[in-house]
């Protein structure tokens, strides 16, 4: 078990981590959540006493790190793929981590193995990809087969393999009953991934629960409600179940996204209305929303929309000199206006991507479409190619 108490840390003036406290238990993943600079990494360095906290304390299994008697062997962590000697081979390189920390030369090629890079094993790394890095910074955190593991990021430059590995891997040291500390900014990786969260948010905590917990108490459900493709009879509902206190927003396949009403209440002011329905369904909404909505206030980090001053040409004038490009904007003009997510404590949940009722231009409504020829049916998904499961 990983347990912070009262953890803080500056630099100079930058307050990076304050007063953080949590416990990461064993036995499940836990994920650690947080935007760009909240201070999930100056936590994990703590953790590993690659930094010492300013105040407070953070153990593991009850000691700080750098007391923990042959800490290599209890805590395997990836934090930096690229801190790798990059004329070394990848075997050579898990080599020597092996022979500092006492650990078994044979070990070496059971982790490559485990990670997938054992064709490679002889190469330098410094050719290695960015997902032939992470594999290897996994396989060094697995080396010690230890019984607390943290991942900083491990899915980062991974392909669509390597991250069903990733998660296959976590979820199955965390069924072996160790601790797994993971950070990452993939949500819908995470919400795979993970059964606890810790969130922090300008280095402060936000959230310690489960994930199940997390998107309950952070997030809107909401119904999804279809009607035949007649405006009347969809502006006829929207108004009735406005009118009974609902929120409605029109999706861009003419849908009905209503939140504040249950049900059953919907189903009977549509047979009030004389409104048909085709659909009626409750929907959860996701990890990534729910995120969204807790760390709005925290991001530090927004984008601005690129205004491309002066760079515009009207139609027909000659093209920049020197650019060599077409004269016509390969991207639709003008570009919107970038809108941060706009969720809100207590405010009605507006997905950033829908457009309100009002601005609706009717879609197509795929319901109403002839019959499509049936498709073939889609072949099996193909097996990716495992890595070889750990020898241990
Ligand atoms: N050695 C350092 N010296 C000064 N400031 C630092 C140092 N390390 C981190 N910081 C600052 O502390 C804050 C937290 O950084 P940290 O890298 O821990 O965030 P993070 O949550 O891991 O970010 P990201 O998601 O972008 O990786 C940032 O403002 C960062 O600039």
């Amino acid at each position: 078990m990983i347990e912070a108490v009262g953890l803080t840390k500056t630099y100079g003036s930058k307050t990076a981590v304050y007063n953080l406290s949590f416990q990461v238990r064993p036995g499940m993943v836990t994920g650690f959540l947080g935007p760009n600079g909240s201070g999930k990494s100056t936590t994990m360095r703590m953790i590993l006493g690659l930094d010492t906290p300013t105040a407070g304390r953070v153990t593991v299994g009850g000691q700080p790190f750098r007391q923990l008697p042959n800490a290599p062997r209890r805590v395997g962590a990836l934090l930096d793929a690229k801190a790798v000697h990059g004329g070394r081979s990848a075997r050579h390189h898990l080599l020597c981590l092996a022979q500092l920390s006492g650990i078994p030369a044979r070990r070496v090629d059971e982790v490559l193995g485990v990670v997938g890079l054992q064709e490679v094993a002889g190469r330098r790394s410094k050719g290695f990809s960015l997902g032939m890095g992470q594999r290897l910074g996994i396989a060094a955190a697995l080396l010690g087969d230890p019984e607390v593991l943290l991942f900083d990021e491990p899915v980062n430059g991974l392909d669509p393999e390597g991250i069903h590995w990733v998660r296959h891997l976590m979820r199955k040291l965390a069924s072996e009953g160790r601790t797994v500390f993971v950070s990452s900014h993939l949500m819908s990786e995470m919400a795979l991934t993970a059964d606890h969260l810790i969130v922090i948010g300008r280095g402060q905590l936000l959230a310690d629960m489960s994930v199940k917990d997390f998107i309950a108490g952070n997030s809107t459900g909401f119904a999804m409600v279809r009607t035949p493709d007649v405006a009347a009879d969809r502006e006829k509902l929207t108004k009735a179940l406005t009118d009974a206190g609902a929120q409605v927003q029109q999706e861009q396949d003419g849908a009905l996204r209503v939140t504040g009403l249950e049900l059953p209440r919907i189903s009977d002011l549509a047979h009030e209305a004389a409104v048909r329905l085709w659909e009626l369904s409750p929907h959860q909404a996701s990890l990534e929303e729910a995120y969204m909505r807790l760390t709005n206030g925290a991001v530090d980090y927004r984008s601005t929309a690129d205004p491309r001053q002066g760079l515009q040409q009207p139609a027909g004038a000659p093209a920049p000199g020197g650019w060599g490009m077409p004269q016509q904007a390969p991207w639709p003009q003008p570009v919107p206006q970038q809108q941060p997510y706009g969720y809100g404590y207590g405010q009605p949940q507006q997905h950033p991507q829908q457009p309100p009722v009002q601005a609706y231009a009717p879609p197509v409504n795929p319901y109403t479409q002839p019959a499509a020829p049936a498709a073939p049916a889609a072949p099996s998904a193909p097996q990716p190619t495992e890595p070889v499961e750990d020898a241990r």
